[in-house]
């Protein structure tokens, strides 16, 4: 495996984020995507995101994930503290231990699934019987076993984002973000792999931060958080989560 960076302190929230800031351009046409975030992502929780069109939710994913840099304040993410990385610390930090899953699933399309799944596997040069081995494991996980072979243009919209959700784990990365990754699908559709994302945080342990509209997804996260306007405004436990 990659070295890791930085010691994990298993106590620690997976993601603090503190009076995070992000603005874009300047002068009186600035736009203040973020106005001093602070939030803690616990250990092994899905943390759901919610907010109206515009209040900030993808850009605090971003800037979690170390695709973008914060105008003011700090991100440590399992122990690295991302103001201390430089492009190339950002990339590793992406690459080796943060999983991306989007709306429009951003899978490879001359690629068949288990190839898909591979990618970040390849990436970190991970011996071929390894990555076979854990390739088979991943679709098993999501219910794909018999789909390998298949190219995203032969699997339906749920399908591809279980796809995307396996190769997300790939690399048993600390943290999953995901950007809407209900919102091209839908609702029963939505509802699977939800309950997929639900189940590996489950059984990977995994950490899951997801931005969402999606009411049922918010159902089954451990923690609901609400950002209006650039600012954190509300967050609650559903009932269902308290499992
Ligand atoms: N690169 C950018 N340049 C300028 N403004 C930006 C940029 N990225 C985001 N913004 C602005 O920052 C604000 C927050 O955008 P963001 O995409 O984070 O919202 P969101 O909550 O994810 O919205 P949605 O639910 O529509 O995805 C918006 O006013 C948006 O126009």
């Amino acid at each position: 495996m990659t070295q890791r960076q930085g010691p994990a302190d298993p106590a620690a929230p997976m993601v603090a984020v503190e009076e995070v800031r992000r603005s874009f351009g300047s002068g009186p046409r600035a736009v203040h995507a973020l106005r001093g975030v602070s939030l803690e992502i616990p250990r092994g929780e899905l943390t759901a995101l919610k907010g109206r069109s515009g209040s900030g939710k993808t850009t605090l994913l971003n800037l979690v994930g170390g695709l973008d840099r914060p105008s003011g304040g700090r991100i440590v993410l399992d122990g690295t503290d991302l103001g201390d990385l430089d492009e190339d610390g950002r990339l590793a930090l992406r690459r080796d231990r943060i999983g991306f899953v989007f709306q429009s699933f951003g899978l490879i399309p001359i690629l068949t699934a288990a190839e898909n799944v591979g990618v970040p596997l390849r990436m970190r040069r991970a011996p071929v019987a390894e990555r076979e081995e854990r390739v088979r494991t991943l679709l098993a996980l999501v219910g794909l076993a018999g789909h390998a072979d298949q190219r995203p243009g032969e699997l339906s919209g749920g399908q591809q984002q279980r796809v995307a959700v396996a190769r997300a784990l790939a690399n048993e990365p600390s943290l999953i973000i995901a950007d809407e990754p209900t919102g091209q699908l839908d609702s029963e559709t939505g509802r699977s792999v939800m309950e997929l994302l639900r189940a590996v945080v489950r059984s990977e342990g995994v950490t899951v931060l997801v931005a969402t509209h999606d009411q049922n997804l918010m159902e089954v996260a451990d923690r609901v958080v609400e950002l209006a306007d650039g600012r954190i405004v509300g967050e609650r436990r559903p009932a269902a989560a308290a499992r």
